[in-house]
């Protein structure tokens, strides 16, 4: 693929998303020459690391193989069903065309060629564009409600909502659908082989969605399909639910391809969860809300604090292992925050522009400062520092160190011992307090309606999706559109620039290099996988194809 180079500014390759592409590439990190005045977070000029490049390959695969492009410029990518690999599999009319709830309902099913389109903001020539299955209740569905036997299962991290995305699959099939074998798999994927099931009823469910956590408990690696799938046939289930982030979708994926390998008539929904709200293509995961709303009772007290003493910091530590999306809203929520620290945007301590010289500024003119921190912010530096090696969870994630921690050391240290400045430092780190709650009531609804749309989408026999709002619309996902990248907060985005304009904070941007170019949100695939890989915006590296 010929990708154009610009000196400072990484290219949008235009990737179409199905074919399958290998890159190799040499990545040139595009830290400024030693005149520049920016420094790293130690405050060293940032020379040290030219001339290391990375290599890298990058594989993209094709996005679905399910691609339906008949009309020009019209593009479904699609679900799978099990009459795809099952053809005789016969259907049976919808109970819920016998219920009392839906009796006046004006369209009870979805009309079979509803589609959601992916981008709604569009122009007169525009081509048509991706499009999603929508989700809902079918006319006919591929089950018999006396067959099912449903599974829920919950894995990684806690997220708000879970309960209640448990609760209503449980409500949603045995009220819609008349379902009552369901089993909970305790402990996450491992819990399938090495637990026995807890019975699901209404009545058991009732109150769970009071609670914070997951009923069923969760756990971080021990997925294995075979011994997964064995075990779903040896238990007779025929519809598998499964809650989880991009490590638990892409675990889903494996099962159900595996499900379609032994030709079994098991259905697998995704329902996607994380409080980090970094899943692609859907609109916002659940508990996100609540998680922000949380963050502001941390966010207030810090500034209660800080406001009530003499040079008062506040530094706030919110989760976000490679996004900032909780720190960058509750940051535009509170508008008590001054500065807001996320992994998309590397900032630097000393020198011009630096943060050092933020804090001065405003303890001169407001004699306090709140700082939010996602605590992915400036992790190769904390352990550049800290000497620490990398450690990894048992799903293989990067494990964090604390640089909220780190931050206020630094930040005190430069005050105390050069500045000769006293400061009060308020360090305040509720990053668990903020997803062990309950869901509120707008995340309490949008629960429900993913839980429902699992339900009909796997009664309907679709299986191997995700089920999502995009741009408000529930939709099917292909499980590979939501695991290939993960969202991240775009520095070019508009959201962005609201922040600085409210904080007023430096951009940390070096000011050789200016403003990036403005980038096009469409073909950002390679940018995601660059940034990601090197953890820091995709314009500050320079790549070159080998
Ligand atoms: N690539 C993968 N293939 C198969 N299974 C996976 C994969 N990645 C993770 N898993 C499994 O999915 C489960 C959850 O993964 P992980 O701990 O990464 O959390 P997650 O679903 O990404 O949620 P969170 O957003 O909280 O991190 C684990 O049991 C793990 O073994
Ligand atoms: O629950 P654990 O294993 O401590 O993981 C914490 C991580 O999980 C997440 O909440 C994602 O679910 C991250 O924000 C955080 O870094
Ligand atoms: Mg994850």
């Amino acid at each position: 693929m010929d990708l154009s180079l610009s000196p400072s500014i990484i290219p949008t390759p235009i990737i179409p998303c199905n074919k399958s592409h290998t890159f190799n590439f040499k990545l040139f990190p595009n830290f400024p020459n030693s005149n520049s005045k920016s420094r790293n977070f130690l405050g060293k000029p940032l020379i040290s690391r030219q001339n290391r490049p990375i290599r890298i390959r990058i594989r993209i695969r094709a996005q679905t193989p399910n691609v339906n492009n008949d009309n020009d410029d019209f593009v479904l990518e699609d679900v799978p069903h099990l009459t795809n690999f099952l053809p005789d599999l016969p259907s049976y009319p919808n109970p819920l065309q016998n219920s009392k709830a839906y009796a006046i309902v004006r369209q009870t099913f979805v009309h079979p060629e509803d589609v959601v389109a992916q981008k709604v903001v569009v122009q007169k020539d525009s081509p048509r564009g991706v499009h999603f299955r929508r989700a809902g209740p079918r006319e006919r569905v591929y089950f018999k409600s006396e067959e099912v036997r449903a599974c829920i299962v919950t894995c990684g991290g806690l997220c708000p909502g879970i309960n209640t995305v448990i609760r209503e699959i449980v409500c949603g099939l045995n009220v819609m659908y008349g379902v009552d074998d369901i089993l909970g798999i305790e402990g996450g994927y491992r819990g399938f082989y090495s637990k026995n099931t807890m019975s699901l009823t209404p009545k058991v469910v009732n109150d769970i969605h009071k609670r914070g956590g997951t009923f069923l408990r969760t756990s971080r690696g021990g997925h294995d399909t075979h011994k997964i799938v064995d075990n779903i046939q040896d238990r007779g289930i025929n519809q598998v639910y499964i809650i989880g982030g991009d490590g638990t979708q892409k675990g889903a994926a494996l099962i159900s391809k595996e499900v379609e390998k032994r030709g079994l008539q098991v259905a697998v929904a995704g329902i996607p969860k994380t409080i980090d709200n970094d899943i692609a293509v859907i609109d916002k995961s659940f508990g996100f809300d609540t998680a922000v709303e949380e963050a502001q009772r941390a966010i207030n007290a810090a500034h209660v604090e800080v406001e009530s003493v003499e040079n008062g910091v506040g530094i706030v530590k919110l989760m976000g292992r490679y996004s900032g999306f909780i720190a960058m809203h509750a940051t535009l929520a509170s508008r008590d925050v001054d500065c807001c620290l996320i992994p998309e945007n590397p900032f630097y301590l000393e020198g011009p522009g630096g943060l050092f010289e933020f804090v001065e500024e405003r303890l001169k003119e407001n004699g306090h400062i709140v700082i939010v921190l996602a605590e992915g912010a400036g992790q190769e530096y904390v352990a550049q520092d800290l000497h620490q090696v990398d450690e990894r969870d048992a799903s293989g994630n990067r494990l964090l160190l604390d640089v909220g921690l780190w931050l206020s050391h630094k930040i005190k240290d430069h005050f105390t011992n050069f500045k000769k400045m006293a400061i009060n430092m308020k360090y305040i780190d509720p990053t668990y307090m903020i997803r062990a709650i309950p869901s509120n009531a707008s995340d309490n609804i949008y629960c429900t309606l993913l839980a429902h749309s699992a339900v009909h989408g796997a009664m309907a026999g679709y299986t191997g999706f995700t089920v999502g709002p995009v741009n408000s619309r529930h939709a099917y996902i292909p499980i590979a559109r939501v695991t290939e990248t993960q969202n991240i907060v775009k520095l070019t985005n508009r959201m962005w620039a609201r922040l600085l304009a409210s904080t007023n904070q430096p951009s940390f941007l070096n000011s050789d290099e200016g403003i990036p170019e403005k980038v096009d949100q469409e073909p950002i695939e390679v940018m995601n996988i660059l940034n990601r890989f090197c953890g820091c915006p995709p314009y500050m590296v320079n790549l070159i194809e080998l």
